[in-house]
């Protein structure tokens, strides 16, 4: 599983700023998404070589008993909890207050690593920046710049050096069968939608989680087909029904999209869309992940408000476009084949093998159709493409003068492939490889 960092500081010591440079997409392309906003709190990590989640909680106050602050505090507590490693920010240039000392005290009762981080220390002498800092317990600081990106590198591979290079990865993405993790945000359905899928059919074996903090995979049989279920909520078996024993968490969701290779997200056709639900999508969108979507509760709501949630689907979530939506009732077992149906031609689609002379004609054909505009006194040559991997699949494309080729253009390219291959229900990435200087690329 991928390690889960959490930031946590007094207010304006700069969390936000090293959130935004550990998470900065690394495909700048998948950000310009029409209509896709963030959740700033949450990221897929892009520093350094190896993957990882970070988690930015808001201004903790650990002593705070009431009132936002408190709040703010509470979802701290849970982060730190379900936190491999806890990167503890404070201010190189204002030094040590007693907030930080507060959350010191905190910090070093959190049964996690925890790495003490001197933040806006370019131009010091980072030995001296960091010094007074020593009086906190909790080891030795280090000094960084979040700005200037100084340190940062070195501050990641450090904290993720404990963390073994996952030892199921390599043996899942060889996996030849779904791995599906069901997601939304609470009261959706998604117990009852496990219950749907795993009630009547074969559960090949599930053992309880025991201690371990690791998300549980439930293996299941139906139709003669295998898949795994990526556990998001420490589910508990009670005589045939599955029930969640945590409650709602983003950062288990997000270490299960990453685990699996289709997510199942659930939304309420009797709410409208909510931040949530487009921040959940938002991260799908980000892992690369396949996608079908599921409108719960189908059952429950009539005509006027039936047309009105695809209005607000369309309106909120189009940048989904790529995934199958399917209105269900998760209570009455209807549409929930159809899901599982989308499940698989949406990994297939994901794995699938893209031959470079089809993806090299397909390209041709785009570009014949639309050239790419021309920047300056440049315009971008394409010239053939190949398969650079699977979930998603991403296409790499050689030429020339291809770092200037505009979003609505890779848009156009990508819509072009999805069509002539038939990739429905997974997102497709496209890179661009430039022969005259390979420093432009991507
Ligand atoms: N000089 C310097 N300033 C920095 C650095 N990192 C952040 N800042 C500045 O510090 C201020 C606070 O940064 P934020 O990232 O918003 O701090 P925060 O901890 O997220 O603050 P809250 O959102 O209030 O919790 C901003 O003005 C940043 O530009 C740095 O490495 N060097
Ligand atoms: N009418 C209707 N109600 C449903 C349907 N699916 C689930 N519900 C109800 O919605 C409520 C929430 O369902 P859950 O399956 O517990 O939702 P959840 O997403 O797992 O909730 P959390 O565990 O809080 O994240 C329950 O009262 C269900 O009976 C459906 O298809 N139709």
């Amino acid at each position: 599983m991928k390690p889960t960092l959490v930031l946590v500081g007094r207010p304006n010591v700069g969390k936000s700023t090293l959130f935004n440079r550990l998470t900065r997409s690394r495909d700048a392309l998948v950000a310009d998404q029409p209509g896709l906003t963030r959740d700033r709190h949450y990221g897929i990590g892009r520093v350094g070589e190896r993957d990882y989640l970070v988690v930015d909680t808001a201004g903790f106050d650990p002593v705070a008993k009431d009132g936002i602050m408190h709040e703010m505090a509470q979802q701290a507590e849970q982060a730190i909890a379900e936190a491999d490693a806890l990167l503890f920010l404070v201010d190189g240039r204002v030094g040590m207050t007693p907030h930080d000392q507060q959350i010191a005290e905190r910090l070093r009762r959190a049964d996690r690593p925890v790495y003490l981080v001197v933040n806006k220390a370019e131009g010091m002498n980072r030995a001296v920046a960091a010094s007074e800092f020593h009086a906190l317990g909790l080891g030795d600081p280090l000094a960084i710049s979040a700005s200037h990106g100084d340190g940062v590198k070195e501050l990641v591979a450090l904290v993720l050096e404990p963390f073994p290079q996952d030892a199921d990865e390599a043996e899942e993405t060889r996996d030849k069968s779904p791995r599906i993790a069901i997601v939304g945000r609470p009261n959706v359905g998604k117990s009852t939608l496990v219950n749907a899928l795993l009630g009547e059919e074969r559960v090949i074996a599930f053992d309880m989680p025991g201690t371990t903090r690791d998300a549980i995979a439930i293996p299941f049989e139906r139709n003669g087909r295998k898949y795994t279920l990526i556990d998001t909520a420490g589910l508990r078996r009670r005589g045939k029904v599955f029930e969640a024993v945590e409650k709602f968490s983003v950062i288990k969701t997000l270490q299960a999209i990453e685990r699996c290779n289709v997510v199942v997200l659930v939304l309420d056709a009797a709410q409208d869309i909510s931040d949530q639900d487009a921040h959940i999508g938002g991260f799908v969108l980000d892992s690369g992940r396949a996608l079908v979507v599921a409108v719960n509760k189908w059952d429950a709501v009539d005509d006027y408000r039936r047309e009105r949630i695809k209005a607000d689907i369309s309106r909120k979530l189009g940048f989904l476009s790529f995934a199958r939506f399917h209105y269900i009732s998760a209570l009455k077992g209807s549409g929930v084949a159809v899901v599982l149906k989308s499940v698989d031609a949406a990994f297939a689609a994901a794995m699938s093998d893209l031959s470079t002379p089809r993806l090299t004609r397909t390209l041709q054909v785009a570009v014949a159709k639309q050239a790419p505009p021309r920047h300056g006194v440049f315009r971008p040559k394409m010239r053939y493409a190949h398969q650079g991997g699977s979930n998603p699949p991403v296409v790499v494309i050689h030429g020339s003068a291809l770092d200037q080729v505009p979003a609505s253009y890779v848009r156009f390219l990508e819509r072009s492939f999805i069509e002539a291959f038939k990739l429905q229900g997974t997102p497709l990435r496209i890179q661009f490889k430039t022969a005259h200087n390979p420093y432009a690329t991507k």
